[in-house]
């Protein structure tokens, strides 16, 4: 028995009643009749999580047995989204569990509402991640996913006022059946203190780490089902606790602070995701909090899942890490210290090694974004590996000095070590030294990082420079978000599309068939009523279900240009109320938005203040009900973003070009039959090219003509006086109409735009409104629109994230 199978409850609607009433009376300890939602809840996700129990144990032990090639990948973040759907989705028992929960008289969508999901992360990047772990798991490909299991997820964002305010996101609260503690798996991980070198008989050198205070890594594990294939990877969350549980002397003598101090202090290190998606505060605890999942991540690989004895110059044979941005490259000063310091490898053996055994993918443009760490909080914190990260970039710049002789500027400008404005480490360059590919995440993205963030390096080694264009999982942004579309989808082309979404591609001659199309539109419609329920209980909104639904949601910044979109909203209004457009003339439009900001970007909350303000004023404005309304609903995540992207029928991606490095809610929407209104910026490039020109809107500068209009010096001001709409626009804003006649309270964002405009908002206005008017025309005629929505929908199968696990598995992991 004990090494038998697991025994798996039967996958009917009686073994899954019988199981779930002794979850809820063994595991939540009450009688149905008693239960509350929560307590339902939390007895469901314990039934489906033993329904997937025997392929979970069944994949670890495949995985131990077989001694594969393993991907570990290394993010701070992970925005996985509730999991009871997508967990239900993979074991195929959506049906048998509805009436399951129908025969316990429950209605599931009511326990599926009571799920908080887990917000691990700010936006892009860690949506990204799930959706990685999501394709790696459906195709069975051995994955470890190693993160931090934070006490506090993202903000919850509220409105007070028409402004900003975040909560505590306390998702842990009510239970979290999703995750499985390991304290057998616990890691000992060191901070601060000193190093002492020793000569040895042999007159080789040792150096030591003497750390002078320890947390413990507690790893809580997570299951990422693949798709109805029986596999099971591991996601693997660090969780930070104290070495010492609290000080009974201290407490005894009083000191009731100072006995749990440690304890905090420890515990500290995993509290709370640091909510910005840009700039670094280069906080002490952003560090702490990114050795440590490093640290607990390699010695949980190298001591708790190797075998004993393996060799460790073998180690590229049996794993490759992928650093999710710059957030865990620590990670290559740590496996140094662990071979050299630990395992006695010798310098050049170790990092023959440790070059072989990290990839390192990068998620910006903003040379903002980048980070760096100052010499004196990484000598202080860790410095072993500041020793380490020296020898590194000592021994690249005589590589670089080999290959270009006397060029002493180059040797400057590629340092590891920045000298300017105080000594610090370039983790992006410490990633490119050691890594063994290099890859951006669109095709002009990564053909930017080569000409512009990294020329030197990509001048110096052109083939470690490679690109895989985002992914975005089709099991979660269409399979279970859209289950009406994926019905007329598999109804139409099979059910292979959902693991081989090129398959959608025999949609293509379906555009042309009318019948085809009104389904097409009745699946957009129901979406639509669905979303504005939603809305409606949820943010107490009235939207006109007839009018074209224009969605702009991603994270606030200036970047991203919402503040464009909000001057052609002011623009549209300004059109009715002032006689120039006649009603019947107008595309009836709602423009959704939703947006966190970083806490401490206060321009971003100033330009959120001012989108809820016109809001409130458009409306309420009789002159242009049913013809134009706009809505923010507060907390825009995951849960939110499954049901608003299928119910889109036009998607906003209108960052200024050069600046967004892929975008993946572009690929989410066009998947889910939106048109895209966008700019020639990371991957809408791709998407318009594969959906063909005719059914995307383009506008605005590209980026050669966005560096050759700032080159020639850019003053907004100069557009403004020139280009009448857009003064007239700006006019209406700065006059206070949308704050009750309060200037200042708009003046931020019109002072910003005015004067600066880093992001050219301005520039591109004309050419945003011209295509806008192209946007009312098409919608104008339903027929024309569906096609070119079903066409999208057709061509966009090469967005899913499965493709991009091929290419990362073709380009980066098996090299
Ligand atoms: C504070 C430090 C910091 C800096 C950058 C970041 C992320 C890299 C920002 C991010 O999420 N980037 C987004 O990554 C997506 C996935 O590749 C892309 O699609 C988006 O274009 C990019 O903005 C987080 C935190």
């Amino acid at each position: 028995l004990a090494s038998g199978p697991v025994v798996q409850p039967a996958p009917t609607v009686d073994g899954f009643v019988e199981t779930f009433l002794g979850e809820l009376n063994y595991g939540q300890g009450t009688l149905l009749s008693q239960s509350t939602l929560n307590d339902q809840y939390l007895a469901l996700a314990r039934t489906v999580r033993r329904y997937l129990m025997a392929d979970w144990l069944e994949t670890g032990a495949r995985r131990r047995h077989a001694q594969q090639k393993t991907v570990g990948y290394l993010s701070a973040e992970y925005l996985l989204g509730r999991q009871l759907g997508n967990n239900l989705l993979a074991t195929n028992l959506q049906d048998v569990a509805e009436e399951a929960m129908r025969r316990c008289g429950i209605d599931i969508a009511t326990l599926r509402a009571q799920e908080v999901e887990p917000g691990l992360g700010n936006g892009g990047l860690g949506r990204l991640a799930a959706c990685f772990v999501d394709s790696l798991a459906t195709m069975d490909v051995p994955t470890i996913g190693y993160g931090i299991r934070y006490e506090y997820g993202i903000f919850r964002q509220t409105f007070e006022d028409d402004r900003q305010v975040e909560l505590p996101d306390s998702w842990l609260s009510l239970g979290s059946p999703w995750e499985f503690p390991h304290p057998e798996r616990q890691v000992l991980v060191g901070f601060g203190g000193s190093t002492e070198t020793s000569t040895a008989a042999d007159g080789t050198q040792h150096t030591r780490w003497v750390p002078d205070w320890t947390v413990l890594g507690m790893p809580y594990h997570y299951m990422v089902p693949g798709f109805r294939n029986g596999v099971v990877n591991t996601l693997r969350l660090w969780s930070a606790r104290a070495t010492h549980a609290f000080d009974l002397q201290i407490f005894n003598a009083g000191d009731y602070t100072q006995a749990v101090r440690a304890q905090t202090f420890a515990e500290n290190i995993s509290k709370v995701l640091y909510p910005e998606d840009s700039t670094p505060q280069g906080k002490e605890l952003r560090l702490q909090q990114q050795y440590f999942f490093v640290a607990c991540s390699l010695h949980d690989f190298i001591d708790n899942t190797l075998p004993a004895d393996f060799d460790l110059h073998r180690l590229p044979e049996r794993i490759v890490f992928q650093l999710n941005d710059t957030h865990p490259v620590i990670a290559i000063p740590e496996l140094m210290r662990i071979l050299v310091d630990r395992k006695g490898f010798a310098w050049d053996e170790a990092w023959e090694v440790t070059q072989r055994c990290f990839a390192y993918t990068c998620h910006t443009l903003l040379p903002e974004a980048l980070e760096v760490w100052s010499v004196e909080l990484l000598g202080r914190l860790l410095p072993r590996h500041l020793e380490i990260i020296y020898r590194i970039n000592e021994e690249f710049l005589e590589q670089v000095r080999e290959a270009f002789p006397g060029d002493e500027m180059r040797v400057r400008r590629m340092s590891v070590i920045a000298e300017h404005p105080e000594r610090s480490v370039r983790m992006a360059y410490l990633a490119t030294v050691a890594g063994a590919k290099v890859n951006g995440v669109a095709e002009l993205h990564s053909q930017l990082l080569r000409d512009k963030v990294l020329p030197d390096f990509s001048q110096l080694w052109p083939e470690k420079f490679t690109n895989v264009t985002n992914g975005v999982t089709p099991r979660r942004f269409v399979r279970l978000a859209n289950r009406r579309l994926s019905e007329l989808l598999t109804d139409t082309i099979g059910e292979g599309w959902v693991t081989d979404l090129d398959r959608l591609r025999e949609l293509e001659p379906y555009a042309d068939d009318a019948s085809f199309r009104e389904e097409f539109r009745r699946v957009k419609r129901e979406n639509k009523e669905r979303l504005y329920r939603l809305l409606a209980v949820r943010d107490g909104l009235r939207l006109p279900q007839e009018a074209m639904l224009d969605v702009m949601v991603k994270r606030l910044h200036e970047y991203k240009r919402q503040t464009l979109k909000l001057l052609h909203i002011v623009s549209l209004y300004d059109d009715l109320v002032s006689g120039r457009v006649a009603p019947e003339e107008m595309t009836p439009r709602t423009v959704v938005f939703g947006a966190k900001a970083a806490p401490g970007y206060h321009l971003a909350k100033e330009i959120i203040f001012l989108v809820n303000s016109v809001a409130g004023v458009v409306n309420a404005d009789p002159r242009v009900q049913g013809l134009l309304s706009v809505a923010f609903p507060a907390n825009y995540n995951v849960t939110l973003a499954e049901k608003l992207i299928p119910a889109a029928d036009l998607s906003e991606q209108i960052s200024l070009a050069g600046k967004e490095a892929s975008g993946t809610g572009n690929m989410k929407f066009a998947l889910n039959g939106a048109l895209t209104i966008g700019t020639d910026d990371g991957a809408n490039v791709e998407i318009r090219r594969l959906v063909g020109d005719e059914n995307f809107f383009l506008f605005g500068m590209t980026e050669p003509e966005v560096e050759r209009r700032r080159a020639a010096g850019y003053t907004p001001a100069e557009v403004y006086e020139t280009t009448p709409a857009l003064r007239r626009t700006i006019d209406l804003v700065a006059s206070g109409h949308f704050t009750g006649g309060d200037r200042q309270a708009v003046a931020p964002v019109v002072d910003n735009l005015l004067h600066e405009d880093a992001f050219m908002a301005l520039a591109d206005f004309s050419s945003y409104l011209e295509a806008q008017s192209r946007v009312d025309a098409a919608y104008a005629d339903p027929e024309a629109w569906t096609r070119s929505a079903i066409l999208n929908v057709a061509r966009s199968g090469f967005f899913s994230s499965d493709r991009s696990m091929r290419d990362y598995l073709e380009r980066i992991w098996h090299s």
